[in-house]
């Protein structure tokens, strides 16, 4: 594996692994790697020939009273992990390679991006969608994977590849693979790390009672006080805040009342002792 700092390199390398037409599959990450990630890395594998991930804490996408300072950092182990998975490239720039002096620029996707996280960190999805084209064009890679765990995210990406024309058919080379969960249900997540041993076993009742709203609205039980019963047994199981715990068209992210013939979604963001967890899951899906 090639590790990788600067964007020179990165061009060389790729256009070298590229040589007779092979396929390159790219995984982003924040790094601080987990089961989730190095799942992301094996379907890459399996749908290209190489597979070259990123790890860049993107400052841009996090708001100014948020967890940038504090967010994980082991470049080390990360790599150790990613040797062994195979992959071909890990590119890990600095800041100053990603954003030089009078860098200006900025992809505001719309629509997909307005509501949950969007509107809970002003400017977090411009940052990622810029963050992520710009790794589309230094890697130009044939496919690119992104975990379900942010499941507007993936939207806002899918939205800005369609848009933009940047991969091309474009529908099967955004790849969205399945939350990976811990043995209690809890959604894998590099913030995970933040819990201590209370509020990690209190976390578990986040899946738990999703699960249990999801089928008290499949089976027609009213939504917005079923929405609101999964706010209070949060609030009850320990949690401080809940940001949001709505029922979404699963493509468009509009916000639903009811379910109807639509394919929805269940998302919620919740703080347990100071730490933003998210998660999503299919509701009324055959
Ligand atoms: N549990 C998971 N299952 C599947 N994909 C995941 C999981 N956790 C993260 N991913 C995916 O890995 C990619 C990199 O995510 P990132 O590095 O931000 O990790 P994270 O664990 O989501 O961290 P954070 O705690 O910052 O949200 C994203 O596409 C993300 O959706
Ligand atoms: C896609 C991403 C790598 C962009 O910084 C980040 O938002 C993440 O890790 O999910
Ligand atoms: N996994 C999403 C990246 C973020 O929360 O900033």
């Amino acid at each position: 594996m090639q590790t990788i700092t600067r964007l020179d390199m990165l061009r060389k390398s790729v256009s070298e692994l590229r040589a007779g037409g092979a396929k390159i599959a790219l995984v982003p990450t924040m790094g601080a790697l987990h089961e989730g990630h190095l799942t992301l890395v094996r379907e890459a594998a399996k749908l290209a020939d190489h597979v070259a991930v990123s790890i860049f804490v993107n400052p841009t996408q996090f708001g100014p009273n948020e967890d940038l300072d504090a967010y994980p950092r082991q470049l080390a182990e990360d790599s150790a992990m990613l040797e062994k998975e195979g992959v071909a490239i890990l590119w890990a720039p600095e800041v100053g390679e990603m954003y030089p002096d009078g860098f200006a620029s900025s992809i505001s996707v719309e629509g997909v991006s307005a509501n949950f996280c969007g509107a809970d960190r002003p400017g977090h999805f411009d940052g990622v969608a810029t963050v992520v084209n710009k790794l589309f064009n230094q890697v130009r890679p044939d496919i690119a994977c992104f975990g379900e765990k942010d499941w507007q995210q993936l939207a806002v990406i899918r939205q800005m590849a369609r848009d933009l024309d940047l991969v091309q058919p474009y529908a099967r080379d955004i790849i969205g693979i399945a939350t990976v969960r811990e043995p209690d249900g809890l959604a894998m997540s590099s913030r995970n790390r933040y819990l201590d041993d209370k509020d990690r076993a209190a976390a578990a009742t986040l899946p738990r009672e999703m699960r249990e709203a999801i089928a008290r609205i499949e089976d027609g039980q009213h939504v917005g006080r079923t929405l609101a019963a999964l706010e209070d047994a949060l609030l009850g199981a320990g949690f401080s805040s809940v940001d949001y715990a709505e029922l979404a068209d699963a493509a468009s992210l509009e916000k639903l009342d009811e379910l109807g013939e639509r394919e929805g979604r269940l998302l919620v963001a919740a703080r347990i002792g100071g730490t933003r967890l998210i998660d999503n899951m299919a509701v009324g899906a055959t």
